[in-house]
């Protein structure tokens, strides 16, 4: 699967968002080493608060499920420029996926910007940082 097909897929996920209150639907699609895409949109709530993102839920749904290893991110949004994740998927994402991972964020428009892990998120607080 190359990275438009991945965008393709974030497409298909980004149909079935549950933004009722933004507005704003967001799909992502999440690659595994051996070749499972895991759809994700955004899923928001009357408590604004419980809003999950796309990516975290891409991301959810596959460790619930038992994926861990990952080799590439779309992420897909009507947005002027590709689609920046927010900073609490960030944290996430730097966590569970490796750091030279890409990810392919992109636009309604076709433009795409295809950034690393490491680029979202340089010197992210990490399991590492935890003293135990
Ligand atoms: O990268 C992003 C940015 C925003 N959102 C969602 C959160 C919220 O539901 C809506 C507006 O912020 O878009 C995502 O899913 N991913
Ligand atoms: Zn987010």
């Amino acid at each position: 699967m190359d990275h438009q097909q991945l965008v393709e897929q974030a497409k298909l996920a980004r149909e079935r968002a549950y933004a009722p209150y933004s507005k704003f639907p967001v799909g992502a699609a999440l690659l595994t080493r051996e070749g499972k895409v895991y759809l994700g949109c955004n899923i928001e709530n009357a408590a604004y608060s419980m809003c999950n993102c796309a990516e975290r839920t891409a991301l959810f749904k596959a460790l619930s499920e038992g994926d861990r290893k990952f080799t590439a991110l779309a992420v897909i949004a009507d947005t002027d420029r590709p689609v920046p994740p927010c900073g609490a998927c960030r944290q996430v994402i730097s966590e569970l996926c490796p750091n030279e991972m890409k990810v392919v964020l992109s636009n309604l428009k076709g433009e795409i910007k295809i950034v690393t892990v490491e680029d979202l998120l340089p010197g992210a607080f990490s399991p590492e940082d935890l003293n135990e």
